[in-house]
């Protein structure tokens, strides 16, 4: 499996993350600004807005995909036949984050690095910090993994793999829908059918949001696109995660038993010259709940070349330059949301 580039590597200072429990007043480092009023999912309406829900074993499920790509940049999904790996990896994210906070040091990311436990990659684009710890997974977990538990690291291991596995496999299904749609051959492509010498990146980040003293003040996770041609979270029971909807404001995506959220990332969106949106979201905090998620990031191997396809497209002209995933991630790890504008044609 191709462990994916770290956009956010060159800025690895402050990475050390706080004893949450700890904590009983929101310090002035974590506060950020007053959101409760923000979120549409609040106001009471006959007809809220939601993020569409997909059964994969519904006949229509492409087009619904597709017209979900169009008009959300995100998605749940459900009839994937995965739920008793969700609750396995759920549990091993729980024992790891339950870890008192001396040991769960002892894999912490190095300055440089990219996976092992810490801050959000993107904490040193802002001056207060997220209400949020995580541990990152290239591939095998296992060096990290013996760091936490010398004897018995096996078992989240073994889970590790095999999530990471199921969640390439449906990752692949998803982009071929979407390739289909967009009549992007992806024969060509061996990193998209485990055939060949090339092969995806892949990275699984673990998110834990401890129960916040002030959670209207604070956040969990910062507004951000994905680095990705698609990712798959793993929401666990409690809410938090919001997208931006144009002329909706923020959209609650409210977890449902079994159901995984599918997010289009950077890559997608470049692609498909903007057809397929690349979804703006954040994490909202609660103060009794501690949140777990898993976001599954699926990108294309470093040295693939992103080119705008327009056969969906009536004007024909691309509107981003083609560049490789090499140099995406060096343009965004230096400026973040301003990515997309600097690679405009
Ligand atoms: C593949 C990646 C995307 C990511 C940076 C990373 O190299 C590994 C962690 C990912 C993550 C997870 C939490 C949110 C996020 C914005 C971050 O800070 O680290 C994403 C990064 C991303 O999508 O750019
Ligand atoms: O916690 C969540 O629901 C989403 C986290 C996220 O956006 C990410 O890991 O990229
Ligand atoms: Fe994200």
């Amino acid at each position: 499996m191709g462990a994916i580039s770290d956009p956010y590597g060159a800025h690895l200072h402050h990475i050390i993350p706080i004893d949450f429990n700890s904590i009983q007043t929101l310090p002035e480092s974590h506060v950020w600004h007053d959101h409760s009023d923000e979120s549409s999912s609040g106001v009471p309406s006959a007809d809220p807005l939601s993020v569409p829900v997909i059964d994969l074993m519904d006949p229509e499920a492409p087009s619904l995909m597709i017209q979900a790509c169009e008009e959300w940049g995100i998605f749940q999904v459900i009839g994937h036949g995965l739920t008793k790996l969700m609750d396995d990896v759920e549990s091993e994210a729980e024992k790891l984050f339950g870890l008192p906070v001396d040991q769960k040091l002892k894999a912490l990311r190095s300055p440089g690095g990219a996976t092992g436990y810490g801050r959000p990659h993107i904490s040193p684009f802002f001056d207060k910090h997220m209400w949020h710890e995580g541990f990152t997974i290239m591939g095998s977990p296992v060096d990290h993994a013996k760091q936490l538990w010398p004897q018995d690291y096996q078992g989240f291991c073994d889970t590790m793999d095999d999530y990471q596995n199921q969640m390439k496999a449906l990752a692949q299904k998803l982009i071929h829908i979407f390739f289909k749609s967009l009549d992007i051959n992806f024969e060509e492509f061996d990193w998209l059918n485990d055939s060949g010498s090339s092969s995806p990146s892949t990275a699984l980040q673990l998110n834990s949001y401890p129960p916040c003293p002030d959670p209207t003040r604070a956040l969990g996770m910062a507004t951000h696109t994905d680095t990705s041609l698609v990712t798959i979270v793993q929401q666990c029971k409690t809410s938090g995660l919001q997208v931006f909807k144009d002329g909706a404001g923020w959209v609650l995506v409210q977890p449902i038993p079994g159901a995984l959220t599918v997010n289009l990332g950077d890559y997608l969106h470049i692609l498909s010259n903007g057809v397929f949106t690349s979804v703006r979201h954040r994490v909202v905090v609660n103060q009794q709940i501690q949140r777990f998620s898993m976001a599954y990031f699926y990108s294309p191997p470093r040295d693939f070349t992103v080119s705008p396809v327009l056969s969906r497209v009536l004007e024909k002209v691309p509107k981003y330059r083609s560049l490789t995933v090499k140099e995406y991630v060096d343009i965004k790890g230096k400026h973040l949301e301003k990515a997309f504008s600097l690679i405009q044609n």
